[in-house]
């Protein structure tokens, strides 16, 4: 298993956010974690990246426990859903720097490339429009190449053509073995790239399956509504 998730709680002051979540993840497929706003994804997400201290529970990635060693953060690449990078570095600059962090081999030229961005590499992040800050933070997750990636609200701001090139990359990625863990509310992405679905309710993990799996088990008569439905289903049975 690439991660194995046991009995984890997290609150924020008297927010109960995470009740007891348990959950394996295995290697090689792509896992969309969805889940109304404020439901704890992005929580979840920092749990297994250990930037979220939980309350209770145990957390293993690549088959080390998270509390006790930060080594195994060298072994994912993580997409944030805002990325606060100081405003008046220069995108190579930026590319460099996280370079010299991480330390580990990258290959960034193919996917400046691809994302068109050569034009950008000398101006300041504060200049950028968003959508091409996001084209940026894309390359500097996928440049390296590492088992397990993280991409929370990847698509946020890409125009079409670089939502197909993400969707290549991700697939590639894929292909090669690797455990992908997506965050976004853009159900016909989701619906794409997704093996599983991990959706988060009240603090647990109320449904996991595969697609096919969440159309029978709700009857809907699409994914969209399929997703819809499991938050209806769960505000029914508060009303009885
Ligand atoms: N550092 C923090 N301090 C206090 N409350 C927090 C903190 N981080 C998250 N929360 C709260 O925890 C809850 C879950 O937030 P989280 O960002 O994990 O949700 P999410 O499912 O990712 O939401 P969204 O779909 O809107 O991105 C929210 O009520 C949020 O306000």
């Amino acid at each position: 298993m690439t991660i194995e998730i046991k009995d984890l709680y997290k609150q924020f002051g008297k927010n109960q956010v995470l009740k007891g979540i348990d959950l394996s993840i295995g290697e090689g497929r792509i896992y969309a974690i969805l889940g109304p706003n404020g439901s704890g994804k992005t929580t979840l997400i920092k749990s297994i990246l250990g930037m979220v201290i939980p309350d209770k529970g145990h957390i293993t990635v690549l088959e080390r426990p998270v509390k006790k060693d930060w080594k195994y953060r060298k072994k994912i690449d993580y997409l944030p859903q805002i990325a606060n990078f100081p405003p008046n570095i220069k995108v190579k600059e930026l590319i460099h720097m996280i370079k010299d962090l991480r330390n580990s081999p990258s290959a960034e030229e193919d996917l400046i490339q691809l994302f068109g961005l050569g034009p950008f590499l000398g101006k300041k992040l504060s200049t950028l429009s968003g959508g091409t800050k996001q084209k940026v933070n894309i390359v500097l997750t996928f440049m390296f190449d590492s088992p397990l990636i993280i991409l929370d609200e990847p698509t946020t701001g890409l125009d079409p053509m670089a939502l197909i090139h993400l969707k290549q990359l991700i697939l590639r990625e894929k292909a090669q073995g690797k455990t992908i863990l997506i965050t976004s509310h853009i159900m016909q992405f989701v619906e794409e790239m997704a093996d599983k679905i991990l959706y988060l309710l009240e603090g647990e993990i109320y449904f996991q399956g595969s697609i096919v799996e969440l159309l029978e088990q709700t009857g809907a008569p699409d994914f969209e509504h399929a997703v819809a439905a499991l938050t209806i289903t769960e505000n029914h049975a508060e009303d009885s």
